[in-house]
């Protein structure tokens, strides 16, 4: 059918076009089903709304829709039913726990960023993943389709440098500090990042409460080229676009398939052009990998991948036991971050895994000798080089370079946990910490979150704070205290641990 398009304010995160009750009913449409919409040469494909918003002869756009084709009011295109896209039938087959050939891969992840697969059907694929994984073969077809649906960024500067840490540890700011670390060195690092998947806050979420995150690939190319870093995210872009996609199921089920995870960040990689390659692998109880053979395992495949991509890919096994630094959650995460480029001093193990990090970048780009990355690492950030060059991202990136971290906003309804006992803090949970900070309202609500007083191996005093929850509003604390109540974020024990009768 023809239909003259009227332009909805509505925003809901799904793809819906709304069509009037009558019409639909003759046109034998159904909400949620699927449409053709073709507005000269192109086509977009949205969900059926049926409403009485709409007379007969009109079709309503959402301000969704609006996001993949500039539709403009009055224009008159055609609609039309869509079946079901083929794919669905490959994501049965993963499903069933077959193998998927190149050409079905291609066709779905096709498909994922036409719109063509729904929530419900992109969901199934994630899952399906996470319960039958994907081989290499599988991962390479998956990484180039999820590149090559997208654009690809040519700098003209060589080599380009990247880190990229697979997540799973709350307060993982670590990348903040060795962009411009790396940067300061000489090297070029234009670093995409992801927005939360299973933690309280990804680094995207992090930066964007200082700099802006969003920007079109010629906007990051005169970045790079100009400071030679960027610290941006990758969903902006139109940069392996099904990752943001397939990221959403993920970040709604919390969970992060291996396979998936392997193609979502190389895809990256990939179309930004990195030569080489830094991979974090935090690992540790309540972590996407729990023991280091597991590690070394993903460190492998993320090195068989590169391979087969053109990269040089090394891997660092870092320690996830529990948060890294004493914050989790945006603001929170951005006032730590910012305030070690600064000073140059923070938390152990934010400063230790930062300099560690960026000194392996140092080493493989060729500019600290072998053994010696970490030295030239703590020097440029002792030295406020790293923070001079994180004024000129923040600058390019529309930030304000005189930020001070203290001036960052975060959630001022508080609630501090104490100690109910005296001893040593013998674990804390990495799961119960991101799942309050995100009952806080972490990572939308930017300055909810949780500030920790102690870490693992510390000595308490009964009643001395533990840590405290921020949250934006009085609802979303009080969700918080209750998740932390029925959790045991941080566990207090005497140097004995259990008497053993003799019985
Ligand atoms: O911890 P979760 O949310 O699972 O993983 C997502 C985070 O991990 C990666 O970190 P980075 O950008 O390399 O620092 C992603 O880009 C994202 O920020
Ligand atoms: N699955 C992912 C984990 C971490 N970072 C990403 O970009 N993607």
């Amino acid at each position: 059918m023809k239909a003259k398009v009227r332009i909805l304010d509505i925003y809901s995160g799904r793809y819906s076009v709304f069509i009037n009750e009558k019409e639909a009913r003759e046109a034998k449409l159904h909400p949620d089903d699927l449409v053709r919409l073709e507005a000269g040469k192109k086509t977009v494909y949205g969900s059926v709304v049926i409403s009485s918003l709409i007379d007969e002869g009109e079709i309503g756009i959402s301000r969704d829709i609006l996001q993949l084709h500039n539709f403009s009011e009055g224009e008159v295109i055609t609609v039309l039913p869509s079946g079901t896209p083929e794919s669905v039938r490959y994501i049965k087959k993963k499903m069933n726990g077959e193998k998927l050939r190149k050409v079905e891969i291609e066709a779905i992840v096709r498909d994922i960023v036409d719109r063509k697969l729904r929530d419900i059907e992109i969901s199934s694929f994630v899952t399906a993943l996470e319960i039958n994984g994907l081989d290499m073969d599988e991962i390479a077809a998956l990484t180039i389709a999820m590149a090559e649906t997208g654009d690809m960024l040519d700098i003209d500067r060589k080599p380009i440098m990247d880190v990229h840490s697979i997540g799973g540890v709350p307060g993982n700011k670590t990348n903040i500090l060795v962009v411009p670390i790396v940067a300061a060195a000489g090297l070029t690092i234009p670093k995409t990042s992801s927005r939360a998947i299973t933690s309280a806050a990804g680094t995207a979420d992090v930066v964007e409460v200082f700099a802006d995150v969003s920007f079109s690939l010629d906007e990051i190319k005169r970045i790079v080229e100009k400071v030679g870093a960027c610290l941006v995210w990758g969903g902006a872009l139109n940069l392996a676009p099904a990752d943001d996609i397939t990221i959403k199921a993920e970040r709604a089920l919390s969970i992060d398939p291996t396979g998936l995870m392997l193609a979502s960040i190389m895809s990256k990689k990939y179309a930004m052009g990195s030569q080489y390659v830094l991979i974090d692998i935090p690992t540790g109880k309540g972590v996407k990998v729990e023991s280091v053979d597991q590690a070394r395992a993903l460190a492998r495949d993320f090195i068989e991948l590169g391979k087969r991509l053109g990269q040089y890919v090394e891997v660092a096994i870092t320690y996830g036991g529990q948060p890294i630094g004493h914050t989790v959650g945006p603001a929170l995460e951005a006032r730590e971050a910012l305030s070690a480029l600064m000073t140059g001093t923070g938390p152990g193990s934010l400063i230790e895994k930062a300099t560690g990090l960026a000194g392996v970048l140092l080493e493989m780009g060729g500019v600290a000798p072998t053994g010696m990355g970490k030295k030239m690492a703590k020097e440029i950030l002792e030295s406020g080089k790293a923070w001079e060059k994180m004024k000129e991202i923040i600058e390019e990136q529309g930030g304000d370079p005189n930020i001070k971290p203290d001036d960052i906003p975060v959630g001022d309804k508080t609630y501090t946990f104490t100690a109910s006992t005296s001893g040593y803090v013998t674990s804390i949970d990495n799961r119960a910490i991101t799942g309050i900070a995100r009952a806080a309202g972490a990572p939308e609500d930017k300055g909810a979150g949780i500030e920790l007083y102690v870490k693992v191996g510390e000595k308490v005093k009964e009643g001395d704070p533990l840590f405290t929850i921020h949250a934006e509003s009085e609802a979303r604390l009080d969700q918080a205290i209750v998740f932390a109540r029925r959790t045991e974020p941080i566990r207090i024990e005497g140097m004995v641990l259990q008497r053993i009768g003799n019985i």
